[in-house]
Formats: structure tokens, sequence, C-alpha cells
């Protein structure tokens, strides 16, 4: 899945079946680009309904659980679950896991591993808060935050790395162009540098992206997609996001 650019929505705790299935009928519709993949990370309970609504687009889950093997985890779904039920893809690592669910360090390397181990590509969500960038700490937050991949060099798969400041999303601030460019050169850096620079890495941006806005983030080196929240919801913003990353890929 060595695609140019990325577009994955993410619909957190939001979404009904019958609207659902009426906007992934609608991405379904977008004519497939080579070089450009869109998917959405939708509740766990819809990932199936969603499987039969959205292809072209890949559906993925938003979070998995820490623990491998089926057993007396009540409300758990794990990542044998999910490639069982089709799921493309995971996200680890949310700002909002981290901070409503107290997700650490240890506990995400143990969700990304067992995403591996499943077959269920994963992507790893970093980003500082607004304090940490500044205290001068923007960088060190996400490298700490990146250091899991060094684990994960079983891969031999593309790695995903989505980066979202904390204080971007949901809030219509979205980093301004030289922040998301100095930051993503960073990443780059940082993971080649964790990985043996054996790795094909995929970096996206997340916080406020919108149809206004996309065009100028997608033409940022090292920028090669978006992680959309809120303008995901909507078929008519995230059409014209995808839209945008189809222009930058041509
Ligand atoms: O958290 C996000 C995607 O994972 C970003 O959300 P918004 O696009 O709503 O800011």
């Amino acid at each position: 899945m060595t695609k140019q650019k990325w577009v994955l929505g993410n619909w957190k705790m939001n979404g009904r079946l019958a609207a659902n299935q009426a906007l992934l009928s609608q991405l379904s519709q977008i004519q497939e680009h080579e070089h450009v993949a869109v998917g959405v990370a939708v509740p766990s309970v819809y990932i199936s309904s969603a499987l039969q609504a959205a292809a072209p687009t890949l559906v993925g889950a938003e979070d998995v659980s820490l623990y491998a093997n089926d057993g007396a985890y009540t409300g758990e779904v794990s990542a044998a679950m999910l490639a069982d039920v089709g799921a493309q893809f995971v996200l680890i690592g949310h700002s909002e896991r981290r901070q409503y669910f107290a997700e650490d360090e240890a506990v995400l390397a143990q969700k990304y591993a067992n995403a591996v181990a499943a077959g269920v590509l994963p992507v790893l969500c970093v980003g500082e808060t607004l304090a940490e960038r500044e205290a001068g700490q923007a960088e060190a937050v996400v490298a700490k935050q990146l250091n899991l991949l060094q684990a994960a060099t079983l891969l031999k798969q593309t790695v995903l790395v989505a980066y979202e400041p904390v204080w971007a999303i949901g809030t219509g601030v979205v980093a301004s162009i030289e922040q998301i460019a100095q930051m993503h050169a960073f990443i780059q850096q940082h993971v080649l540098s964790l990985l043996n620079n054996d790795a094909s890495i995929r970096l996206l941006y997340g916080g406020s992206v919108n149809a206004d806005n996309c065009a100028a983030i997608f033409a940022v080196e090292h920028v090669d997609g978006a992680l959309v929240g809120g303008a995901s919801l909507k078929y008519d913003s995230f059409a014209q996001i995808i839209t945008a990353a189809t222009d930058a890929a041509n």
C-alpha cells in the first residue's frame, strides 16, 4: 500500500447506521486514483456494515485492545477481531485516547504490536499539547511518542504516522505551514533513524484540516496526506479534501 497521498477520516464517536451508509455510498462513487488511498476510521460497531458500503474506501478502527488473545476482557475488541471482520487499518494513540483513557507509551507499543501481528495496518498518532509547544518541547514530546516504532522493525510495510498537534484538533486552529513543515521534516528524519533508514514512511497531518486549507497543507514537503476529523463527517468537505489530495498526487 505505497500510495503517494492518504486521506483518512476519523469519525470519532459519531455516526448512525443510516447516515453512515449514505455517506459511504457517496464516497464509494468517487473515482479511484492509483496514487491516493482514502479511508475512514469508524466506531468498531460499524466496521462490518461500513465495509459493505465503502469500497474502494478503506475502513479502519479507531482503537484496538491492549490484550492480544481472546479471554476475559469484557468490552474489549482485539486486533485479531478487527482483522477477522476485515478492518484494514487502526489508529493507535490518538490524542483523545492518550488524554481520556490514559494510554501511555507502554500500552500503545503493545497495541501497535498487536495490530502488526494481526495484519491490520497501524496508524500511529503523535502530537504535542499547546503547553508543551510553548515550553519548546514539541519535538522532544513527538520523538518520545515515536520511539515505540523501534520495536516495530518487524514491519516490512508502510509506516504511517499522523502528526496531530493537540491544540489544533477540533479547534479550528490549524498549525501554520511553517510549523507543519518543520515537524514533518523532524518526524521523517527521526523515524528513518529509528528504523535504520529501512522504511517507507507516510506522514499525515491532522488538526482542523478542511476543504479550504488542505491544498496548502498537501503541498508541504513530507506531508503525504491528512487525518481528518470533523470535515470527514460531511460528504462535501471530505470529497473536496480527497480531490485536493488527488491534485497533489498528479
Ligand atoms: O483528531 C483529528 C483526526 O484524528 C482531527 O480532528 P479535526 O479535523 O476535527 O480537528
